[in-house]
């Protein structure tokens, strides 16, 4: 378990980290997310001991890291991939680490292999491309078989098998009852991985809930209706008042009424309704929603409001 009380980070006048109090459950995967520069990569580092709050406090299963005699064995990082030294072949950089932790030397084939990188465990990481450097940074995380593991932006130079390996191996070691927090930028990458959203937007804390509950909570209350006569259901809609837009596939998306209200004026205007249902906001668009206002006022705010456009551009007014 993580356990973080108004852990704070300041550099300078700029606050990183704002007075963050949250719990990391062991036996599922937290996604960590916020638009770059949200201050996820600070938490992290200040949990492993990498940077020193300005205020509060991160423990690990109630210790602070500073405490922990042997940090490999309770907690694994993935914090930056390129850690190894170029001129030392993957195996030895592991016995390496394993010695100066005192971890037995058969881990070393064992995390090898676990992260497919046993073939080229000769090789000097030098040569690695990024995806290799990755799995090797995910095999140093693992070597002291921690209770912990904190992955930053663990997908990232992974191809598509990669991806999925990567996902599988984070919902294994949740489901051997591990603390698993991983950080990401991209809402879309939790949607297959995490149990619970923790949601940061510039060091605060936005969404501390199971995944279903944020995309709940982000409810864009979107009816869909698909009907035969397009035009006069939307017409009679705005006139009812509502927004009406309409989606690449012809269906109606309506805000401004419920259910029954835009069935009982579609049954007034005898217009036949094939299809009438909320629209299950999608990941993206809760995310979107949930850290709008929090987002960056750099190159990347102008990323996110693409993004955002994108959104709304799927829906085109009719
Ligand atoms: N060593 C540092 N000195 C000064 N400012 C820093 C330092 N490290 C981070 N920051 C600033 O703190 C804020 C949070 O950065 P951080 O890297 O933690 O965000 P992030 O959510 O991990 O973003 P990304 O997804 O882009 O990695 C940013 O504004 C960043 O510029």
């Amino acid at each position: 378990m993580i356990t973080m009380t108004g852990l704070t980070k300041q550099y300078g006048d700029r606050l990183a980290v704002d007075d963050l109090t949250v719990t990391i459950r062991p036996g599922m995967v937290t996604g960590f997310l916020g638009p770059n520069g949200a201050g996820k990569s600070t938490t992290m580092r200040m949990i492993v001991g990498l940077d020193r709050p300005t205020a509060g406090t991160a423990l690990l299963d109630g210790r602070p890291y500073a405490a922990l005699r042997r940090p490999l064995r309770h907690v694994g990082a993935l914090l930056d991939s390129a850690t190894a030294h170029p001129a030392r072949r993957a195996k030895d950089h592991l016995r390496m680490v394993a010695a100066s932790n005192g971890i037995e030397k058969d881990r070393v084939g064992r995390v090898l292999e676990q992260v497919g990188l046993s073939e080229v465990a000769s090789r000097r990481v030098g040569g690695f491309s990024l995806g290799m450097s990755q799995r090797l940074g995910i095999a140093t995380a693992l070597l002291g078989d921690p209770p912990i593991l904190l992955l930053d932006e663990p997908v990232n130079g992974l191809d598509p098998d990669g991806v999925r390996w990567i996902r599988d191996l984070m919902r294994s070691l949740a489901a051997e009852g591990r603390t698993v927090l991983v950080s990401s930028h991209l809402m879309s990458e939790m949607q297959h991985t995490a149990d619970h959203l923790i949601v940061i937007g510039r060091g605060r804390l936005i969404a501390d809930a199971p995944l279903q509950e944020v995309l709940d909570s982000a409810s864009l209350n979107v009816a869909r209706a698909r009907t035969p006569e397009t035009a006069s259901l939307a017409s009679a809609l705005r006139a009812a008042g509502c927004d009406v837009e309409q989606s690449p596939d012809g269906d109606l998306l309506i805000t401004g009424a419920r259910l029954p209200e835009i069935g009982d004026l579609a049954h007034r205007q005898q217009i036949p309704l094939h299809e009438l249902t909320m629209q299950a906001p999608t990941l993206e668009e809760a995310y979107l929603r949930l850290t709008g206002a929090a987002v960056e006022y750099s190159a990347d705010h102008a990323s996110q409001s693409d993004q955002a456009a994108g959104q709304r551009r799927k829906a085109d007014r009719i």
